[in-house]
């Protein structure tokens, strides 16, 4: 059955059927931009042990009130070098940033601000009146304390997350598995870069940009080979690719059905496979199923063969899930039918579209300059938007949205823009 849906139902129908991936362990040089897949709270009271912020002197804060004569000097405290002396009264050590507190001593002074006489071991402060009870002195637990979850599985880890398992001691992480994502390219018509295409051949485009679309938003591509026009040819490839993927994308042969053959092995290999046609140019035909449904669910998208239309379909639909295969997908899968974000902008240039689709246009989006206070965002369609235009979404980092039931818009109007 065919059925005419908007963007919204297939992406919400898609998403339903997906779960999660499992975790790995990984080491942190490896953990930039993964996403967490276990809690991380804090192994103990931060800091550990109170420590000086500054190079100075450690002192006893009721010996500097009213009064004040100089300070016996006893041992000093470094970094990785704890004084093993108390500071008693009258007394003060040396400290560097980042060494213990001796202890008796409360507050530190910067060695700036006092005078220090070698020959009989004294420190003079230059103005004890203006010195803070306790300052300089970081303290025991006041960054965090003991068993505090400070990151929540989820999030995507960046560097300053890698610096905190770090410093928790933690050689390896858990992060939810990136998505193995295996392209299919099927045609007698498709060779690869490399081989000059004949006459009648093209080539194989798509497998590259979904490649290169699925690495950037954090999956792990691999190309098959292209498998020509022949039913066992073709239904190797899939068996192939859904062997080792965590999903499966494929482009072309999406507009006929009934003389192609990609169809009914996906098909097959899917035990019945969605077909839609979706309100949204580029992209009309999109079909979607799950492979292995019960041992190793493998889900299966069918793009269409316009080098546009894989551009806007990977964003619209494989982007939310990769999102929520690799477990980043808080967002998606709380509201899978909603509308990605967008923003209103200024159309910089005339356009005319279908009335019937929901339009996506590729192009630049020049945000205003920091004197343009309340003004919008320009949206530049780049000329030529048609489906099969390779250099139409070259640098495009935005879709300006026709809705459904406009035909034209003129320069100035306002246009919805999805960021790239
Ligand atoms: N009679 C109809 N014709 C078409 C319809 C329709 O509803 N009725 N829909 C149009 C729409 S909309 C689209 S989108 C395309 C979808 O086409 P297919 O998915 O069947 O794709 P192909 O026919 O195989 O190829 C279309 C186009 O894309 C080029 N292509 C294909 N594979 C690659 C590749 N790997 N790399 C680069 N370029 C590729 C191919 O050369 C074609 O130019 O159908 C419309 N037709
Ligand atoms: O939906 Mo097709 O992508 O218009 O060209």
């Amino acid at each position: 059955m065919q059925h005419f849906i908007s963007v919204e139902e297939a992406r919400e129908r898609i998403l339903a059927r997906l779960t999660p991936l499992g975790a790995e362990r990984v080491f942190l040089a490896q953990a930039a931009g993964r996403i967490l897949a276990e809690p991380i709270a804090a192994p103990a009271d931060t800091p550990r042990f109170a420590h000086s912020s500054r190079d100075g002197f450690a002192l006893r804060f009721q010996d500097i009130q009213g009064e004040t004569g100089a300070l016996e000097l006893v041992g000093s405290s470094a970094a990785g070098a704890p004084s093993e002396r108390e500071v008693g009264p009258g007394q003060a050590a040396r400290i560097t940033t980042g060494a213990p507190l001796p202890g008796g001593a409360d507050t530190v002074v910067m060695l700036e601000y006092c005078s220090v006489d070698a020959a009989a071991n004294l420190l003079t402060l230059d103005a004890p009146e203006a010195v803070k009870m306790a300052q300089w002195v970081r303290q025991v637990g006041e960054d965090m304390a003991a068993g505090e979850v400070i990151l929540e599985p989820g999030v995507r880890l960046g560097a300053a997350d890698v610096g905190l398992l770090a410093g928790f001691g933690r050689p390896m992480v858990n992060v939810t598995r990136k998505p193995r994502v295996a392209i299919v390219s099927t045609g007698d018509e498709l060779v690869d870069p490399g081989t000059p295409p004949g006459p009648a051949q093209i080539v194989n485009s798509n497998a590259y940009l979904l490649a290169a679309l699925v690495e950037e938003y954090g999956g792990v591509a691999q190309i098959l080979p292209i498998a020509p026009d022949d039913e066992d040819a073709i239904r190797q490839a899939f068996d192939a690719a859904i062997a080792g993927a965590d999903l499966v994308l494929s482009s072309g042969g999406m507009s006929v059905g009934e003389f192609d053959l990609t169809r009914p092995i996906v098909d097959e290999l899917t035990g019945g496979m969605h077909f839609w046609k979706i309100r949204i140019k580029p992209g009309k035909p999109l079909a979607f199923g799950v492979a292995r449904a019960d041992t190793a669910p493998t889900p299966l998208l069918g793009l269409p063969g316009n080098p546009n239309a894989c551009f806007v379909g990977f964003h619209q639909f494989v982007r939310p899930a990769l999102d929520l295969l690799s477990g980043d997908g808080a967002q998606v899968a709380a509201d899978p039918g909603a509308p990605l974000a967008s923003i209103p902008a200024t159309l910089a240039t005339a356009v005319k579209t279908t009335p019937r689709r929901r339009v996506y246009l590729s192009g630049r989006l020049e945000e205003p300059g920091p004197d343009a206070t309340g003004a919008r965002p320009i949206f530049y369609p780049t000329p030529n938007q048609n489906s099969g235009n390779l250099r139409l979404f070259c640098q495009a980092t935005a879709f300006g949205i026709v809705d459904e039931g406009v035909s034209e818009l003129n320069a100035g109007d306002e246009i919805r823009v999805e960021k790239l």
